[in-house]
């Protein structure tokens, strides 16, 4: 699924009008339908409900909503904040449609003392500002963002919480922005719903189709994805009857070091469960019998340090390296990293305290092979690209780099960020927060560098294997939940994902 600015939702709104054809009025008589329908399915014994209601289309969905709710035998109340000389005109009609019905409650608010109490059991609608928000909120409108946010009422936002933008934040004043319990959001998610620092704002959301038009979807040009099944799906590429072990690569895993080789044994087990020809794990000395014992099936390369990582063997015969999980960031390592990066010539998957070095060591950054995949998690990000005070600002940042230096980098975490060399951004859904533990990004390390060996593409690989990762944590989590899911679990749950993916 696309991933649309407010400004070209906007755009597509207007397509849509024009093309369906479907007056304006129409449209947000869908849009409240849809709205309808599912509060209803989610309250279904009517309660006691308080729309606030601002002046742009946001209130205009506010009002016809309130309006069907009313005709669904809730107990309404409307507050439409005057904080502007003029309503918008299909906010104008819905308040006159509004007031033909009779049986309602309706206010017209412009001071503090005039905001209603808000009890616990209210169901609040946010329908104060949606897309069309233009600055922070001030003023009156302020102190009734307050009022909600104080009160102990469930919170449902029409589009997105007011007071939120769209996409970047950064500037924003984030105590002047509703806390919605659920975000009821129109056709396509907003990119600031995937940011963390986000989330107390936009609660549980969910998308309602509400019938925009498909070319204008089709045809709209934008960086940013949701991944589905259906286009992973897409990305797999078939196997063949007479493929042997060749046709799926060799690939190298640089990997454990002493009290770390637990990470080796999970990179190399999620490796060996996506798929790949031929494994060979370099590892310290000392965790030689460990790695033949816990996975037989990797082949084993022996540095000559005992604990450490210091050497590589010859790279003639790999078609892809990872390198990071349980390594150090020992001198000797950083020196043999130098090397490795230099001399490489397939794509690198570089984890962990691979990109903590070149993190310390800035001028690496220009040996960054083409086509590698990086895939650190916030803190590793930020020695590795950058501080920043915002999710919008990090995105950006993130971008950037993988353009600048023609690389992967996926930023790790709840909707798992994947940013391409051509500026592509591509957001994760699966996954769950029992992902958060010990070894999981290991699991993944392996599970690229696996697809890396049987030669498919960077971006490809990544994408597979984020939302693969994510798949088998979820189907482990139904089984075993979230406290208990351990990053073996991850592995454990591979096969099954990869079954579900191909279904
Ligand atoms: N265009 C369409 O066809 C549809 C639009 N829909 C709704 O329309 C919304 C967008 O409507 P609008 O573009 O009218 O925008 P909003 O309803 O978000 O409000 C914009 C209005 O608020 C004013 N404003 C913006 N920021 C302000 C601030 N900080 N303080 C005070 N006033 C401020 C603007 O000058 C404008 O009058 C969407 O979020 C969605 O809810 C839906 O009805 C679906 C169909
Ligand atoms: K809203």
């Amino acid at each position: 699924m696309k991933i649309y600015s407010t400004k070209q939702i906007a755009a597509i709104d207007a397509f849509t009008i024009e093309n369906e054809p479907i007056s304006s009025i129409d449209l947000m008589e869908r849009a409240a339908g849809e709205l309808c329908k599912c509060i209803l399915e989610k309250f279904p014994e009517p309660i006691s409900c308080k729309v606030f209601v601002g002046p742009g289309n946001n209130g205009g969905d506010g009002l016809a909503l309130a309006r069907m709710l009313a005709e669904n035998k809730y107990t309404v109340e409307v507050y439409v904040l005057q904080i502007s000389s003029h309503l918008s005109a299909d906010a104008t009609t819905n308040l006159q449609r509004l007031k033909l019905l009779g049986n309602i409650a309706l206010f017209e608010i412009d001071a503090a003392e005039a905001i209603p109490w808000i009890f616990p059991d209210d169901l609040v609608i946010d329908a104060i500002f949606g897309a069309g928000l233009s600055r922070p909120i001030a003023g009156f409108a302020l102190d009734v963002v307050n009022a909600i946010n104080a009160s102990e009422a469930t919170v449902v936002a029409i589009d997105i919480p007011s007071g939120l933008m769209g996409e970047d934040n950064s500037q924003n004043n984030r105590k002047g922005i509703v806390k919605a319990d659920i975000t009821l959001s129109f056709q396509f998610p907003k990119l600031a719903f995937l940011f963390p620092e986000n989330e107390a704002f936009v609660g549980d959301w969910k998308v309602l189709s509400i019938g925009l038009h498909p070319d204008a979807i089709e045809k709209g040009k934008t960086p940013f994805k949701m991944l589905s099944r259906d286009f992973v799906k897409n990305l797999l590429m078939p196997r063949k009857k007479f493929d042997h072990k060749g046709t799926y690569g060799h690939g190298l895993l640089i990997s454990g070091s002493y009290g770390k080789m637990g990470a080796a044994i999970l990179a190399s087990r999620a490796s060996l469960r996506s798929g790949i020809g031929l494994l060979t794990s370099h590892i310290p000395r000392l965790g030689y019998q460990i790695l033949q014992t816990a996975v037989p099936e990797a082949m084993v390369s022996i540095d000559r340090s005992d604990i450490i990582f210091t050497e590589y063997p010859d790279l003639s015969q790999y078609k892809a390296v990872a390198i990071g999980p349980g390594i150090d960031k020992k001198q000797n390592s950083f020196r043999a990293m130098v090397d490795l990066l230099k001399e490489v010539k397939v794509p690198v998957v570089i984890d962990a305290d691979a990109i903590n070095i070149i993190g310390e060591h800035p001028e690496l950054k220009e040996h960054l092979p083409m086509g590698s995949v990086f895939t650190p998690h916030v803190k590793e990000f930020e020695r590795l690209v950058g501080e920043s005070k915002d999710s919008y600002t990090r995105n950006c940042m993130q971008r950037e780099f993988a353009q600048k230096h023609s690389i992967c980098l996926i930023l790790k975490g709840a909707y798992t960020a994947i940013a391409c060399p051509n500026g592509n951004c591509y957001f994760n859904p699966t996954g769950n927060p029992g992902m958060a533990t010990a070894g999981s990004g290991d699991v993944l390390t392996g599970i690229i560098l696996s697809l890396l060996s049987q030669g498919y593409p960077s971006r490809i690989a990544a994408i597979i294997a984020v939302y693969l990762h994510g798949l088998a944590g979820d189907l482990a989590a139904e089984e075993v939940g979230v406290e208990a899911l351990t990053a073996g679990d991850i592995i454990s749950y591979l096969p099954k994902a990869w079954l579900s993916l191909k279904k």
